[in-house]
């Protein structure tokens, strides 16, 4: 078993991931430097969420490794993974799954809770990412009275809340509208930036890439680097505003 390279926190070798007969992923290699913003890039069933779920520790690849911060994530029991997720990840859907009997403030709470945070600190820390994310207004609300932008805004806000250091982000925008969009990306690239955030960031929307994840309105990269996916192998790897390069099965590309 190779160890990662010293400046990649997050680092993956020749994953190979299948649903039955199936393959979602055949061996596919990168690596995040620390505070990185990688977009994972693809059409609709080319493996991005897959990638995402294993490299998360939500599932193990059937062959491959998975390093985060020196730990072997792929050899890790199904404990250790749960662990680590609630207390270095942080995680958004494309859909925002809330708890419905809890309000927002205590929904964009949970992981500060969960750890054991005293009760007083974890709504503070929840209000403040809930007014960042412009949705402070509905923090007594529970989630059947909010919007759908809203309950995605409050779920953004639950990934952020903990600080953690690699947040998974599967299609975060898709049920915003293109305004409201390129706010949520513009708050995640920020808080990544400001907190040193690895992002790994799922979109299959090309123009999306192209248009709001790259430049916010200041025109500041938000990806650092970007990869695509096609049938579950890795065909290409770019700068967010470079020249696109051959790169597969590149394991010691750094993204
Ligand atoms: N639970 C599952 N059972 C069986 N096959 C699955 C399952 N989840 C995904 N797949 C298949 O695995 C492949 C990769 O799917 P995956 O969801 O990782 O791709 P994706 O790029 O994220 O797609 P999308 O953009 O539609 O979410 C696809 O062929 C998909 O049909």
């Amino acid at each position: 078993m190779a160890a990662p390279p010293d400046n990649e926190v997050l680092w993956a070798r020749e994953l190979h991931y299948g649903y039955g007969d199936s393959p979602a992923l055949q061996g596919v290699s990168l690596g995040v430097r620390e505070g990185g913003i990688l977009a994972v890039t693809g059409a609709r069933g080319s493996g991005k969420s897959t990638l995402l779920r294993c490299l998360s520790g939500q599932a193990v690849p059937s062959s491959g490794e998975v390093w985060f911060d020196g730990v072997p994530v792929h050899t890790l029991g199904p404990a250790s993974r749960e662990r680590l997720r609630l207390d270095r990840f942080g995680w958004i859907d494309s859909s925002p799954r809330l708890v419905p009997e809890l309000t927002a403030w205590e929904n964009a709470a949970l992981p500060l809770l969960l750890r054991g945070d005293g009760h007083r600190a974890a709504r503070t820390a929840a209000r403040e990412w809930l007014d960042r994310l412009d949705v402070g207004g509905c923090a007594r609300r529970r989630p059947a009275v909010l919007s759908q932008a809203q309950r995605q805004r409050v779920a953004v806000a639950r990934a952020l809340v903990h600080s953690p250091d690699v947040l998974f982000a599967d299609e975060p925008t898709a049920p915003l509208h293109q305004p409201d969009r390129a706010q949520v990306l513009r708050t995640l690239s920020a808080a990544a930036r400001s907190h040193g955030i690895t992002v790994v960031l799922a979109t299959h929307d090309l123009t999306v890439t192209a248009q709001d994840l790259t430049t916010d309105e200041a025109g500041a990269t938000l990806a650092d680097r970007a990869v695509t996916l096609a049938d579950g192998r890795r065909v290409t790897t770019r700068p967010a505003h470079g020249q696109e390069a051959e790169g597969q099965s590149a394991c010691s590309l750094s993204v």
